[in-house]
């Protein structure tokens, strides 16, 4: 079976890419199977540079081609944040309920209207020997007043998809991964990726 290294420690994102690849018949690797590599710096002031960060650093441990997830929530009236600092946007260690709690906070007094928002992915493919490439992907929407619904992971419960007319934590995961962020990058790399995976099966 082919399979990818993806470079997170974020069980939320491990379980989306295992999901979407399965479906391509893709077994999905992350740094969760690796436990002894060390936590890459996210010192980059992109999402794309922290991507490339991420991919390059695990793909040059390991000799093989590995894929680098930065993502985050942008909201227009916070001036894009929390953005890159999406994951610790309420401090160490990071949490997802305090940091959601945080921008509820500052949106407090924010109207609806001017409460848009969008998710962002910037996914990296760092294969040994060649140029990483970059991809990105958003998701257009608004954050709630209140969360609703219960999967997904991270902001997903205040985040409301208009097209959809429900928060992106009451999406089943299918239905997530037809719309978000992360599945639009991706939706980037097909036309590539089997070349890649060719490509990096050669030893
Ligand atoms: O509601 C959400 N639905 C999503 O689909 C989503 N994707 C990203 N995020 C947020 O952005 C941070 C990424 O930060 P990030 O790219 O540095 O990842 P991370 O630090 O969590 O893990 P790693 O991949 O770096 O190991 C995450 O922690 C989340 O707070 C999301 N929130
Ligand atoms: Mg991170």
């Amino acid at each position: 079976m082919k399979e990818v290294i993806i470079a997170t420690k974020n069980p939320g994102k491990a379980k989306e890419f295992e999901e979407i690849f399965a479906s391509r018949g893709i077994e999905v690797r992350t740094l969760l199977d690796f436990p002894e590599i060390p936590d890459v710096e996210e010192s980059g002031s992109t999402f794309e540079e922290n991507a490339v960060l991420k991919a390059e650093a695990i793909s040059q441990a390991l000799n093989k081609m590995v894929i680098g997830d930065d993502s985050g929530l942008m909201v227009k009236a916070l001036e894009g944040r929390p953005g890159i600092y999406s994951a610790r946007y309420a401090g160490e260690p990071k949490n997802d309920q305090k940091n959601t709690d945080k921008v509820l906070s500052e949106l407090k007094d924010v109207p609806e209207a001017e409460r848009t928002a969008r998710f962002y992915c910037a996914l990296a493919v760092a294969v040994p020997g060649q140029e990483t490439m970059t991809v990105s992907g958003t998701c257009e929407g608004r954050i709630l007043e209140e969360r609703r619904g219960s999967n997904g992971f991270g902001y997903d419960p205040v985040f409301y998809v208009p097209e959809q007319g429900v928060a992106m934590a009451e999406l089943s995961s299918d239905e997530k991964h037809k719309i978000s962020h992360r599945a639009n990058a991706l939706k980037k790399l097909d036309v590539v990726l089997d070349s890649i995976l060719k490509r990096s099966e050669q030893p």
